[in-house]
């Protein structure tokens, strides 16, 4: 198998495989830049893998920088570029069920290769186009398969990361994942809770980003694995309903949230206390709640529209995206939201008047100047009167006139 014309980005990448050649080692491209080039999907990141120990790697060229030197890897900067080098290497320990304990470096591509989690990501290639498989991962990627390289409990045991890996790759790609890996998914399901939330949030939310939720939420439900994230575990009914439901995947990380907020049916508080758990920033937190109000149409009081609006078109198109994806087309969301855009202030305060201005103007203080500034809030945020001093003076001198 070889790729006749190889991306620009491993052009690019080409004169530094090329200088480690040249002293003797091997050097390929692997892990998921070539696997969505045999897929055809555009790429981000130039993986390498040598045979030349760090150090080796390090005296070849000029600028290097130690990224993650104990595992073997040396980011090789070129031309504003920083390549990923890591020399082959063995794993073995994983005591924690995250790391390796140690690593050992090894000079066979073939141990490196079969030491990475699943088939699709176990190929090397070579800047000519030529591809080396060694665990069947070509037939895997013709098949829409996710497969473990070797034994899956030896896998997932070793990292459990990977069987949330194995669910988002599952909805980025439109793959099944191999029934044996599922069982091992479905047995080793409990070490998730071994892993950094952190690590479980970024693979989540790849997962409804994806454009085939369904294909991972599948695996997710099925082998029980939501149940070690945090918090998730009572809503296994408002889950399986997305499975049905979502038929793509969601726009942003703030829209992923907000959709599980509004599925869930969480009160402002709670979202607060699910968004710690999971380790998110405090703007995404903010966002969320606010965008999940907009969905459940209760954002009918002007300080909560004037949230949404405040924060641009982005949270409202947020909630639109959510509420349709939940069906939620009865919560009238759209005409909801165009009624914010019309919004011209929030509270008394941003009126272009004060109750100042108005005693200048004759009217007495006491309860009929409270009355007429409500009553000019309300014209404002209905959009009834513009925000203007002029206007609104008039528009309170005649009303007081008309109670009188
Ligand atoms: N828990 C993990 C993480 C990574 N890998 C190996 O390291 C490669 C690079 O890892 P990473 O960049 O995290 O994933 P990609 O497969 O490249 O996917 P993405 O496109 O999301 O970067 C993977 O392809 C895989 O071979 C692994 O075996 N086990
Ligand atoms: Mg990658």
């Amino acid at each position: 198998m070889r790729i006749e014309t190889l991306p620009e980005e491993f052009v690019k990448a080409q004169p530094i495989i090329d200088t480690i050649e040249a002293a003797g080692y091997e050097a390929y491209y692997v892990g998921g830049s070539v696997r969505d080039t045999l897929l055809g999907l555009p790429i981000h990141d130039v993986d390498i893998a040598t045979s030349a120990y760090p150090e080796e790697v390090k005296s070849l060229f000029k600028r290097t920088v130690d990224t993650g030197i104990e595992h073997g890897t040396v980011m090789i900067l070129d031309h504003g570029t920083g390549y990923e080098t890591t020399t082959f290497r063995t794993e073995s320990g994983y005591q924690d069920y995250r790391r390796p304990d140690s690593v050992k470096f090894v000079r066979s591509l073939k141990e490196d290769l079969n030491r990475r989690d699943f088939t699709i990501n176990a190929l090397a290639l070579k800047t000519d186009g030529s591809i080396i498989d060694y665990f069947d991962g070509l037939k895997d990627l013709k098949a829409h398969r996710i497969r473990a390289v070797g034994d899956p409990e030896k896998r997932f045991n070793e990292d459990a990361l990977r069987m949330m890996r194995a669910v988002r790759f599952a909805s980025q790609l439109n793959f099944v994942i191999d029934p044996e890996t599922v069982a091992g998914i479905k047995h080793h399901g409990g070490l998730l809770t071994k892993i950094a939330v952190e690590r479980i949030h970024v693979e989540f939310v790849k997962m409804l980003l994806g454009q085939w939720p369904a294909m991972g939420l599948d695996v997710f439900m099925e082998t029980g694995l939501y149940q070690y994230c945090p918090d998730f575990k009572p809503y296994q009914a408002q889950f399986n309903q997305l499975r049905t439901e979502l038929k793509s995947g969601m726009s942003n990380e703030t829209a992923v949230w907000t959709l599980l907020a509004a599925a869930f049916n969480l009160s402002s508080k709670q979202v607060n206390q699910l968004l710690k758990d999971w380790k998110s920033a405090n703007q995404l937190i903010e966002d969320v709640q606010v965008a999940v109000k907009a969905v459940h149409g209760i954002a009918t009081h002007s300080v909560d529209a004037w949230l949404v609006y405040q924060t641009g078109n982005e949270l409202l198109s947020i909630a639109n995206e959510v509420a349709q994806k939940l069906g939620q087309s009865s919560y009238e969301t759209a005409a909801l939201l165009d009624q914010y855009g019309a919004l011209q202030i929030h509270s008394k305060k941003a009126l272009a008047i004060t109750g100042q201005d108005l005693m200048a103007a004759g009217i007495k203080p006491g309860p009929q100047l409270g009355r007429a500034l409500n009553f000019l809030e309300r014209q404002v945020v209905e959009g009834q009167l513009d925000n203007q001093n002029k206007t609104l003076l008039e528009a309170a001198i005649n009303y007081l006139n008309e109670k009188a």
